[in-house]
């Protein structure tokens, strides 16, 4: 089934939230769907339905969205999983059962303990079972780039035959090499006898720094579809970055031979929302969405790109979303300029009141910061995400640091309606202000990551912090945005004492120390 149009597959809700620390909840994986609906992906993994009750209602949530993106559920090859992913996709315009078993001597022996032919039996089962349930199904080889050939020939005629459309072969431990791991799809692709009735997959982890190359190398070797996440999110090094992939493929189409359908220019919105959400900062030198990515310091660089710009870019910035706002939105923006910015970053309201509400926000900060950019607009709704009444809300707080001084905090909060009043001494303003609240909350957590991300530059940037606390085993990671990065301290770690407080931990929870 090899043609010139490359499936783009992204897992960022899936594998991408298998990052420790980086899970989402269902109100967030529905807002980073719906920009990945407007940046054009193919298939997007919403979660694994089987895995916690929060994770079948995200998947069920973004199936209920999205209509331009196939809606897939991950499953182990066992009934229930398939069952529950089925349930979950019932109200998806177009949905995908992703099945998988792993097929690597290693993993069978120890992890499954199972005989190989018990695998097969497993996988030709299973993959009949999602067959009875959606149309469109993915078998996964898990471990494929560890498993004996033969056996992965064999597997893949029986799924095959079994009504799987899309083969996918993970290298799972990130172990594999650019060439060697084409080839194996080359090899495959040409031995199995059925193989032109499925779309052959990759998806590869980063543990050596490969995935990208390997994405790339699978292509040229007639895979179709690729797997990857904003950001390279994902399971210990990640996953193979979507961004890098596309813009490969894209600007080298006369070698690869094979199109997307992505509109690149919401590649760095996604990426910058995918950050705020998870609290994974994306670093300067990353490609394609790291500040620095379109940014030349040496004179001859510069002068090579004033004379002539391709001497020193592959590709321009704006073509992936760097600047493409060309209204400036400050404190003499109305509506229609605000709400044309938020349409643009796939950011809908749900009422007038809801809108105004933002509105009045955005005029809130842009009294304090002359030029509202992105990344504030996302924060600012963000800061908003919910409606519902909380526990806790930040009111005021008033910090103390002076050298030779121990620094002190004085907060308010509102506790369900009271005013509250306390204050702390800290090794620094942070730390102080963190007692401060503490002394209110007696929440019993530990504080397991505190980040602060500049969201636009300047001094007179905002500021966004993630803060992330544990208790019971339950991880909830808060953010918070202001122009003081003490308050943005002080809100995020208040968002995440109300994350806590309304039992709203992660959909897909965590154990400590993970
Ligand atoms: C490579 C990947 O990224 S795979 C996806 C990894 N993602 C996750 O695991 C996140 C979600 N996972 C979960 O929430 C849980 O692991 C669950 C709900 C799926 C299962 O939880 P539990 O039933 O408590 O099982 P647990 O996680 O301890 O162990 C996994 C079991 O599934 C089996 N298993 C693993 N993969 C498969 C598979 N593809 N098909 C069938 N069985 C499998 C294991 O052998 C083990 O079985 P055992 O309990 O009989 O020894
Ligand atoms: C389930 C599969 C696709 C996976 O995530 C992996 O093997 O890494």
């Amino acid at each position: 089934m090899s043609s010139d149009r490359l499936i783009i597959f992204d897992t960022t809700l899936r594998d991408g939230e298998q990052s420790p620390g980086a899970s989402m909840t269902k109100a967030e994986k529905v807002r980073i769907a719906k920009m990945l609906e407007m940046l054009k992906v193919d298939v997007i993994e919403a979660g694994f339905a089987i895995a916690s009750p929060g994770d079948f209602a995200s998947v069920k949530a973004v199936a209920e969205t999205i209509k331009d993106s196939t809606i897939c559920s991950l499953a182990r090859a066992v009934d229930a999983d398939i069952d529950r992913a089925g349930e979950a996709l019932q109200g998806a315009a177009s949905g995908r059962i992703h099945t998988f078993i792993a097929t690597s001597p290693i993993h069978m022996k120890y992890k499954l303990q199972m005989q190989p032919d018990q695998v097969v039996e497993r996988a030709i089962h299973a993959v009949k079972r999602a067959r009875n349930l959606v149309g469109d199904v993915e078998f996964s080889l898990e471990d494929a780039s560890r498993s004996e050939f033969e056996f992965m020939c064999r597997i893949i005629e029986a799924v095959i035959d079994a009504g799987a459309s899309t083969i996918n072969l993970p290298d799972t431990v990130g172990y594999g090499e650019p060439q060697e791991f084409g080839e194996m799809f080359g090899r495959l692709i040409a031995s199995v006898p059925n193989a032109h009735k499925a779309i052959f997959s990759a998806h590869c982890h980063n543990d050596l720094g490969l995935a990208v190359a390997n994405s790339l190398s699978a292509v040229r070797h007639g895979a179709r579809q690729v797997e990857c996440t904003i950001n390279g999110l994902g399971e210990r090094a990640g996953n193979a970055s979507l961004e890098e992939i596309v813009m490969a493929i894209r600007t080298r189409k006369d070698i690869m031979g094979v199109e997307t359908r992505i509109d690149a220019t919401h590649i760095v919105p996604t990426s910058r929302l995918v950050a705020s959400v998870t609290g994974f900062p994306v670093q300067p030198n990353k490609a394609i969405v790291g500040a620095n990515a379109f940014a030349h310091e040496s004179g001859i660089h510069q002068d090579g790109v004033l004379k002539h710009r391709e001497t020193y870019e592959i590709m321009r910035a704006e073509d992936v979303g760097w600047h493409t706002n060309k209204l400036v939105l400050g404190k003499h923006s109305g509506r229609a300029a605000v709400k044309a910015r938020f349409d643009a970053l796939g950011v809908s309201f749900e009422s007038q009141a809801a809108l105004d509400e933002a509105f009045a926000r955005f005029k809130l900060l842009a009294d304090k910061k002359h030029e509202i950019f992105d990344e504030d607009l996302q924060a600012l709704v963000l800061d908003a995400r919910d409606d519902a009444p909380k526990r806790y809300s930040f009111n005021a707080l008033d910090v103390c640091c002076k050298t030779g001084l121990v620094p002190n905090a004085a907060v308010t909060l509102i506790v369900n309606g009271e005013t509250v009043q306390a204050a702390a001494e800290g090794s620094g303003a942070v730390d102080a202000t963190f007692k401060a609240i503490e002394s209110i909350a007696h929440s019993g957590t530990e504080l397991k990551l505190y980040s602060v991300n500049a969201i636009t530059q300047g001094t007179e940037a905002q500021g966004e912090v993630t803060v992330r606390l544990a208790r019971n085993g339950l991880i909830v990671n808060g953010t918070g945005a202001d122009t003081d990065i003490v308050i943005a301290s002080a809100k995020a770690y208040v968002d995440a004492l109300n994350l806590l407080a309304e039992d709203k931990h992660k959909e897909h929870p965590q154990r400590e120390g993970v």
